[in-house]
């Protein structure tokens, strides 16, 4: 499908390689145009592709607020996914599709191919690109320290694009991270709940999933920003490195999710944070008695996880997982890459040298 945007849209800077000398303050610079402005340019009128060009096939499983099917695109008979959205408000698909369209082209950002509509009953559907994903309870526990490294960069690859184009996921979790292990491809899908930054606007917080909110969401802090993503790789990271998945399982509520937290980060480190921001805890953190010391990532070795630990992926762990990210998640991002990149070229290197 075409979409078609008035030519005034405000246009995203374009780009540039994040590990290039870039100019940190690009999306310091880029939220300037508050995201309103580049809301009211994306009320853009869609023309539909058309379903029955689509076969579906079983179903793959469901995203925030659709079904997602295999199918084949019977033009070419290619795969492909299709992802038939329930009849929610037209605005929140038509901003998944404006971000998706801005993100096109991103390292690791789902290719959407088509969007269509059932003449019948009128409901939008979302064609993408296939990948052969395996379930990351399956995955996971296969992957290698080398491999656990490349898929954590590749994802940070995605994110800092989507970053520096205004745009936050908000739903970052291993069921929205695809991997073809086979390929070595990861694509990052799911942006139903992506939302674009605007320093001067509160945002809700009930969003994500409960496993991988950042610490400000649960406390219900509305002023969040691009940072709560890296703490959702964070989470991540550390279920690879640990083998334990998810690596904060809370029960039942985002208190208790805050208290499994705060066992691993320690309680000195959250009262500090919510003093700093004057965030008050609601009444249902009342009954949070009892300190909690910060553990070291130590402790969580086991002779299961070992081949997968270093110092360098626990120091990286340790820059995702804090409760401020208030540090500039780009700068933050810039940091991360290079160090992952020049671990891995290391590696490499290493990896030749014992060859010779
Ligand atoms: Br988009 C998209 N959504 C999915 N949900 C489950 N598997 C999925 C795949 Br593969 C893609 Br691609």
């Amino acid at each position: 499908a075409v979409v078609h945007e008035p030519a005034s849209a405000a246009t995203a800077p374009n780009y540039t390689d994040i590990t290039a000398n870039s100019s940190v303050n690009s999306v310091a610079q880029f939220t300037r145009n508050t995201s309103q402005e580049r809301w009211n340019h994306s009320i853009f009128d869609i023309s539909w592709g058309k379903l029955e060009n689509y076969q579906m096939l079983d179903k793959l499983g469901d995203g925030s607020y659709s079904e997602v099917f295999l199918g084949i695109n019977k033009l070419d008979n290619e795969s492909c996914v299709v992802k038939i959205l329930q009849p929610v408000a037209m605005r929140r698909v038509k901003r998944e599709i404006k971000i998706l369209q801005e993100l096109s082209g991103g390292p690791n950002i789902v290719s959407l191919i088509d969007v269509v509509r059932d003449n019948r009953n009128k409901t939008p559907s979302l064609v993408f690109e296939y990948v052969n994903n395996t379930n990351h309870k399956t995955l996971y526990p296969q992957l290698n320290d080398f491999d656990v490294r490349y898929y954590i960069l590749n994802l940070l690859k995605a994110l800092s694009f989507s970053h520096s184009k205004g745009i936050m996921h908000r739903d970052i979790k291993p069921y929205n991270v695809m991997i073809d292990h086979h390929n070595r491809k990861l694509r990052l899908i799911d942006w139903g709940l992506a939302d674009f930054y605007d320093e001067n606007r509160a945002y809700g917080t009930g969003v994500g999933s409960r496993y991988w909110r950042a610490p400000e969401l649960l406390v219900g802090y509305d002023g969040y920003d691009y940072s709560a993503d890296l703490w959702s790789v964070g989470c991540m990271l550390a279920g690879m490195v640990f083998q334990r998945e998810p690596f904060f399982r809370g029960k039942h509520d985002d208190v208790d999710q805050l208290l499994t937290i705060a066992r691993v980060l320690g309680t000195e480190g959250l009262f500090k944070y919510l003093h700093e921001y004057d965030i008050e805890l609601d009444e249902a953190f009342d009954h949070v008695k009892g300190w909690y010391q910060t553990e070291r990532w130590a402790s969580f070795v086991t002779p299961q996880n070992r081949h997968l630990v270093s110092e360098d992926v626990i120091d990286l762990i340790g820059k995702l997982l804090r409760y401020n990210h208030k540090v500039s998640a780009s700068t933050k991002q810039v940091v991360i890459e290079h160090t992952i990149q020049v671990d891995l070229t290391r590696k490499r290197i290493d990896r030749r040298l014992r060859k010779l």
